[in-house]
């Protein structure tokens, strides 16, 4: 496989069936460093199968992943080393206070000693956690708990953090301080993020490419930009129970065709929403 500059992963061709169901049916992008990438679709659209084979938890049964032009293999410590993994659930250990739970992932990295010391000391600060370090988790907030999972996901200093529905379950207020966490790890530590996300706003908020998936493909990438302004930046909506939507590049055509209308219609700015549902004719379901 050919390398292009500053790829950080290459997928290439994958497939994953369970059953008669093909959850994903054949994926081929890049990642390069620095970016964040949102996946964005439906639930059942194949996002979470993706990232687990990206991250050697499933096999797929056709295609080829590359780091850094290495082929992956989960048992190559050197390779699971430029990973680190946020799963959909939190899955720390709950008995466990946040130390204690970043001493195991430090220990399972082969980290040891002061080295580990001093991860773990700087985990809990980037998590907030310092005063938090000997609560049980399951006495902590949503909150503190996704951020103990970030923060145990970066403690071995991966160069790609997964992120599978990072804000799923939290409160709206949560979810903002998610996104500037996010933002500062991938502007401070230099770290390219992938997220998968059914959370438009999301995508808008964080990312810097947004990837459509829908029934395990992808429809469209690019920035949120360039997918808007392929269908134009103005829609004049009609029609209240199946509204009618059309597009125009500027905000004067827009209101030229308003003029012409004679039944009640609106003229706003094309959103992402737009764009997935031109795309698939689905509107992407929003949980929360
Ligand atoms: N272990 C499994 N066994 C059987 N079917 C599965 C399994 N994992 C996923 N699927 C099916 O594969 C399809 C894609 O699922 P996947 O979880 O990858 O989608 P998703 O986009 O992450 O959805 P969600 O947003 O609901 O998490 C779905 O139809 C799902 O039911």
């Amino acid at each position: 496989m050919t390398q292009s500059t500053h790829a950080v992963l290459q997928g290439r061709g994958l497939q994953r069936a369970f059953g008669a169901r093909q959850a994903v049916a054949d994926i081929s992008f890049e990642l390069k460093a620095g970016e964040i990438c949102a996946f964005l679709g439906p639930n059942g659209a194949g996002k979470t199968t993706l990232i687990k084979m990206l991250t050697g938890l499933l096999s797929p049964d056709a295609g080829e992943i590359h780091y850094q032009g290495e082929a992956y293999h989960p048992n190559r410590l050197a390779l699971k080393k430029l990973i680190g993994l946020v799963p959909q659930h939190n899955n720390i250990d709950r008995e466990l206070t946040p130390e204690e739970n970043l001493r195991v992932h430090g220990l399972l990295y082969q980290m040891r000693g002061a080295e580990l010391a001093q991860a773990i000391e700087d985990s809990l600060v980037f998590a907030g956690l310092e005063e938090h370090r000997t609560t049980p988790a399951e006495k902590l907030s949503g909150g503190m708990k996704r951020r103990l999972v970030i923060a145990r996901a970066l403690m071995h200093k991966p160069k790609i953090l997964f992120l599978d529905e990072p804000t799923v379950g939290l409160d709206p207020h949560s979810r903002r301080i998610m996104w500037s966490f996010l933002g500062k790890i991938n502007q401070q530590q230099g770290c390219t993020i992938f997220l998968t996300t059914h959370y438009l706003e999301e995508a808008e908020r964080l990312a810097s490419r947004v990837v459509f998936i829908e029934r395990g493909r992808i429809i469209a990438d690019g920035s949120c930009q360039s997918l808007k302004q392929a269908l134009g930046a103005y829609v004049v909506e009609t029609g209240t129970v199946t509204p009618q939507q059309e597009f125009f590049d500027s905000r004067a055509q827009a209101l030229a065709r308003l003029a012409q209308i004679e039944e009640t219609a609106v003229i706003r700015e094309t959103s992402l929403e737009d764009a997935f549902l031109q795309m698939t004719g689905t509107r992407l379901v929003n949980h929360g």
